[in-house]
């Protein structure tokens, strides 16, 4: 096999350390000849950079070329593909985005809600940006962006970028849950084949089957209905906050009995109760400085200063590894299936065409050729057509700096529902974002 060049677009991110583990157990698959790191924070990449360079040199001998920059050019010539994960504003923003919908009494979350909004009103510009920059020096590479809010980021790049056919917005959720299903099953999550449909961050899975077509559904549901349903990827196992929201997808099922739910749709089935449980002194953002980002940093101080990983774990997680094996599928044309964002397009026939639907699709060389999945029933079509409502104003009001289109967008949120709530997070959020967002009329 050819072996390929890639970027990770925000090396300083705290994935990238376990990305390079999953890059480095899944070389046969992916081989490559030249990584590099771009990031606009030397100093954060660095930490990440200096421990990488210690992995590779020790477990991809093979590699050509490892280097990180602050520069496009360098970092953006001859790429097959860039992996994008930025976060503008930092965990710091995120923490803002999570606390000021708490203050109003609704959820305050990264992706959901109001503060995914926010998040959404910032990560566009600089996304627009990146792959405007990566195109004028790899026109052909192959973007998979997972930076979030996903669903929001995805629909802005198809209005800026409607002919570029090789960028591919993706989430890791649907193959983290798949890995539970697995384990509850005990089989490799490898070996279940989804059926799939929804937005990010806001879907079902209709059906999991095997690879020789044996439906897994029923014995899945029984399982999470009369046993514990947890997460079982090594990177949120142990977190008490995935803990806990693994294990709402049983009252999901309880209710809603017809399909398998994404846990993301937690904060929009039991908005109520879930705003009640959070704080602002205890963000996911606080929890996420003091637990993640504070263990790879160590980790990196660690390697850094030991000159070798002898006496580290070298373990892919499943992030990694879907990213890693998706890249691979488009760029060898594997035509393996993969949950994917595409452009609906009657794939789901009773949904607007220009929604960015998630579905199962064969990666190819010629892009994502998704299945058909017909018509979805009447609750699931109108929770859809909300949620992508609310994500089409936040793009447009981006592009036409509307106030009141967001104040629309935060309205039909089910985090919301209240116009005058909705009316006070927008005021709030906007001051705090006032270096961030276009400027409002
Ligand atoms: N779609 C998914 O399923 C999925 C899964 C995991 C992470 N993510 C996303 O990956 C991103 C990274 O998450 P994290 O928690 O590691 O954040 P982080 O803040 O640790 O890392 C982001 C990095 O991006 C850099 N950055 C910011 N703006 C940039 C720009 N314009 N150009 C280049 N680099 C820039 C930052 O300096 C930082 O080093 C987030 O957007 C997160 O939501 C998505
Ligand atoms: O609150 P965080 O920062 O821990 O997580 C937010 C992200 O959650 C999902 O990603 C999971 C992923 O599903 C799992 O496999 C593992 O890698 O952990 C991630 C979270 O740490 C979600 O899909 C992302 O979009 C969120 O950014
Ligand atoms: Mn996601």
């Amino acid at each position: 096999m050819q072996r390929k060049n890639l970027v990770i677009v925000g090396g300083g991110s705290t994935y990238t350390l376990g990305m390079i583990m999953s890059l480095i157990e899944e070389k046969e698959h992916f081989p490559l000849k030249k990584i590099t790191f771009y990031d606009i924070n030397a100093t954060r990449q660095e930490i990440i950079a200096k421990a990488a360079k210690v992995l590779l040199k020790e477990h991809y001998p093979e590699l050509e070329s490892f280097s990180y920059t602050t520069d496009k050019a360098t970092a953006f010539s001859d790429m097959d593909a860039a992996f994008v994960q930025i976060r503008t504003g930092g965990l710091a923003m995120r923490e803002l985005d999570e606390q000021i919908p708490i203050q109003h009494g609704v959820i305050g979350q990264e992706t959901c809600g109001a503060g995914g909004m926010a998040y959404g009103l910032r990560s566009i510009k600089d996304m627009i940006e990146l792959v405007h920059d990566i195109r004028q020096y790899s026109r052909d590479a192959w973007i998979l962006n997972y930076t979030n809010p996903a669903a929001i980021v995805g629909l802005a790049l198809k209005r800026e970028f409607p002919e570029d056919k090789r960028i591919l917005n993706i989430c890791d959720m649907p193959i983290a849950i798949m890995k539970s299903y697995a384990d509850l099953l005990e089989k490799d999550v490898w070996e279940l084949v989804p059926e799939y449909f929804g937005l990010n961050h806001f879907g079902w899975f209709s059906k999991i089957l095997d690879k020789q077509g044996h439906d897994l559904t029923d014995d899945i549901k029984n399982k999470i209905i009369n046993g514990d349903f947890l997460p079982t990827d090594k990177e949120i196992a142990h977190d008490e906050s995935w803990i806990q929201t693994f294990r709402k997808a049983r009252q999901m099922l309880v209710d809603f009995p017809e399909f398998l739910p994404n846990t993301y749709l937690q904060y929009y089935l039991y908005p109520d109760d879930l705003a009640k449980k959070e704080s602002p002194d205890n963000t996911r953002a606080r929890q996420v400085i003091n637990g993640r980002e504070k263990r790879v940093h160590e980790l990196c101080d660690h390697i850094i200063s030991q000159q070798t990983t002898h006496d580290i774990n070298i373990e892919a997680d499943i992030h990694g590894v879907y990213m890693i094996r998706a890249a691979a599928s488009l760029v060898f044309n594997w035509k393996e299936t993969f949950v994917v964002m595409v452009e609906n397009n009657g794939i789901i026939s009773n949904l607007p065409d220009d929604a960015l639907v998630e579905v199962p699709a064969l990666l190819t060389s010629h892009g994502p050729k998704a299945f058909s999945v017909g018509e979805i029933p009447t609750f699931y079509k109108g929770l859809i057509e909300s949620q992508h409502a609310y994500e089409k104003l936040v793009v447009e009001a981006y592009y036409e700096n509307s106030y009141n289109k967001l104040l629309q967008a935060l309205t039909l949120n089910r985090t919301i529902v209240h116009a005058p709530k909705a009316k006070g997070i927008l005021d709030d959020l906007i001051d705090t974002n006032k270096d961030y967002w276009p400027e409002l009329n």
